[in-house]
């Protein structure tokens, strides 16, 4: 065994420490983010330090300057000398993806997975001896409803829809152009949440229709707080499950088959097959693994994310188009972006 180990790695463990000091690094930026510490030094246009941070955000000064102090040393904040006195300031990256009020800003992603994934990953221990999700430890709510747990609260839903959100920040424009979907008048974004994916696709697409459908409360919290101005996009609630969807010619399903095991998948896929045209068709957006398993690790990541908080999983290619054939869509075409989601166009 150890003949497949560098004199390096038999001396010391270096790999293996970096990955226990992980959650310590995410821990040092989430807890900076609740703080408000990238917001503060934004606002202040200049270098400041660790007193006047700490008076600021009313924070021990101690705990502060080591925090700083970290933030520096992951290369997230910049430290200058001044008569003494550390002067700290945050680096282009903090102030484009950490500040909240920045067009990039990644804020409730953050605050999302200190506050709700942490917990939840505390269990993984028993997720995993279980194979089931962990919401009736961590929040005392059934494993089989899964976003009766998500959304236990007006406040959780709030904080999980801005997740949701801001992910597309990132990857909403690479996703709805990896196919071209101009041939698609009226588009139906199922399970569309807050509507920053269908606003990707009404500013790639003006001149389709696109439609926002959600549960009656997500749709209700995404028109009062996350609606924007020249709005184009329109929202229409639903159960995609329960109740009847509306037509479309094409139906965006994007993170909504990983929350799910296959058969209610195919249940969902087949009616959204018995609604289609001939030429209509899905537009599926997920991380999708490698066909091996063995990559990308962030979707190996997310996979046992969903595991203990969903139904569901993430899964490579194949598995989705094997669901598409099975539930009757016969033209399939993948598109790896190179992100973190990619894309599968099927065509009825
Ligand atoms: C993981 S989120 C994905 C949200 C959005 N598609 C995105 O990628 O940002 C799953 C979405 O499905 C919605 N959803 C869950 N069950 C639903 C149902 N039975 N009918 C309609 N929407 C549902 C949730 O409210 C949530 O917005």
């Amino acid at each position: 065994m150890a003949e497949h180990m560098s004199q390096s790695e038999l001396d010391y463990p270096f790999k293996l420490l970096e990955y226990f000091n992980g959650f310590r690094v995410s821990k040092v930026i989430f807890s900076a983010c609740e703080l408000g510490v990238f917001d503060l030094l934004l606002r202040s246009q200049e270098p400041l330090s660790a007193q006047h941070v700490a008076q600021e955000l009313g924070t021990s000064l101690d705990g502060m300057e080591r925090l700083l102090d970290a933030l520096v040393g992951i290369e997230i904040l910049e430290v200058e000398q001044t008569d003494g006195t550390a002067l700290y300031s945050s680096t282009d990256v903090a102030n484009l993806y950490l500040a909240k009020g920045s067009a990039k800003s990644l804020h409730d992603m953050i605050i999302y997975q200190s506050q709700t994934i942490y917990p939840l990953w505390n269990n993984m221990v028993d997720a995993v001896r279980e194979g089931k999700n962990q919401n009736e430890k961590t929040f005392g709510l059934p494993a089989e409803e899964v976003f009766q747990a998500i959304y236990r609260s007006e406040e959780e839903m709030l904080k999980f829809m801005g997740l949701m959100n801001s992910s597309w920040v990132l990857d909403g424009h690479d996703i709805v152009t990896a196919f071209n979907l101009s041939g698609f008048q009226n588009i139906v974004d199922l399970g569309g949440c807050t509507g920053a994916l269908a606003r990707e696709m009404a500013k790639a697409y003006p001149s389709s229709t696109v439609t926002v459908f959600d549960l009656q409360q997500v749709v209700e919290m995404a028109q009062k707080h996350f609606s924007q101005e020249n709005d184009t996009i329109v929202f229409q609630s639903g159960d995609f499950f329960t109740g009847e969807i509306p037509t479309a010619d094409l139906y965006v399903l994007a993170r909504i088959i990983h929350d799910w095991p296959e058969e209610k998948c195919l249940t969902l896929l087949k009616k959204i097959y018995d609604m289609c045209a001939p030429g209509s068709g899905v537009l599926l957006v997920e991380a999708m693994l490698f066909e091996n398993r063995r990559g990308p690790v962030m979707t190996q990541l997310f996979s046992l994310n969903m595991l203990v908080q969903t139904e569901g999983r993430e899964r490579p290619p194949s598995k989705y188009t094997r669901m598409f054939n099975k539930t009757g869509f016969q033209n399939i075409q993948v598109c790896r972006t190179g992100k973190s989601y990619d894309a599968i166009l099927a065509i009825r």
